[in-house]
């Protein structure tokens, strides 16, 4: 049976390496990712998960297909992707000294047809960033294409206070959750 990761992120791959599956096939789905009117955060995440799976097993008729999504929720506002420094800026400038939310989606579409879902939210508490602070990591560049303008797997890690959820999760992949999706549908680990 062929696997197909339907990401074009470099994290997810490496995430599910840690669980011992490594992809027949890596196919980007490359979906608009922008959130309909009045979207809310968690629906989007499943929304564009669903989705990028959805693309991409249409593509490979008879393969095993994972696709995740990640978002980065500030109340009802869905964060964006950090594409440039001013976007950046922004990101960071509104979870500075905050709690936000991220939410991690995988779908899972086995060989049949059939799509599993699961989700991870995680709940995280930044410290408040001084001007010096903000203007160094933006330009570090580690905040580029991330949801939300950071990476938690990066220095960004020392401006979390608290993190209640999944570290995995917020990286990209909930590894718990991928997990259980896996074996329910069969997948041997290891
Ligand atoms: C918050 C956060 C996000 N991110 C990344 C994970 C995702 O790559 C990205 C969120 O965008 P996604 O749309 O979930 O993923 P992607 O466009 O990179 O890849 P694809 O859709 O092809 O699977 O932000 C981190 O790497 N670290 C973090 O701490």
């Amino acid at each position: 049976m062929t696997f197909v990761l339907a990401s074009a992120s470099p994290r997810r791959l490496e995430l599910l390496a840690r669980l011992g599956v490594v992809p027949d096939e890596v196919d980007p789905a490359d979906v608009d990712e922008s959130p309909r009117r009045l979207e809310l955060p968690l629906p989007h995440a499943r929304r564009l998960a669903a989705e990028k799976a959805a693309v991409v097993a249409a593509r490979h008729p008879g393969a095993m297909v994972l696709a995740s999504d990640t978002v980065v929720a500030c109340g009802r506002r869905i964060l964006p992707k950090a594409e440039d420094e001013h976007t950046a800026r922004q990101c960071l400038t509104l979870l500075s000294g905050r709690r936000h939310r991220v939410h991690s989606t995988v779908t899972l579409i086995d060989a049949e047809g059939r799509a599993r879902h699961r989700e991870s939210t995680s709940v995280l508490a930044f410290k408040r960033l001084s001007p010096e602070e903000l203007d160094t990591y933006v330009a570090g560049g580690e905040w580029h294409g991330k949801a939300g303008g950071y990476a938690i797997q990066g220095y960004a890690e020392s401006f979390i206070k608290t993190l209640a959820g999944s570290h995995s999760g917020v990286m990209g992949l909930p590894l718990f959750e991928t997990r259980a999706l896996l074996v329910a549908a069969g997948v041997r680990l290891g």
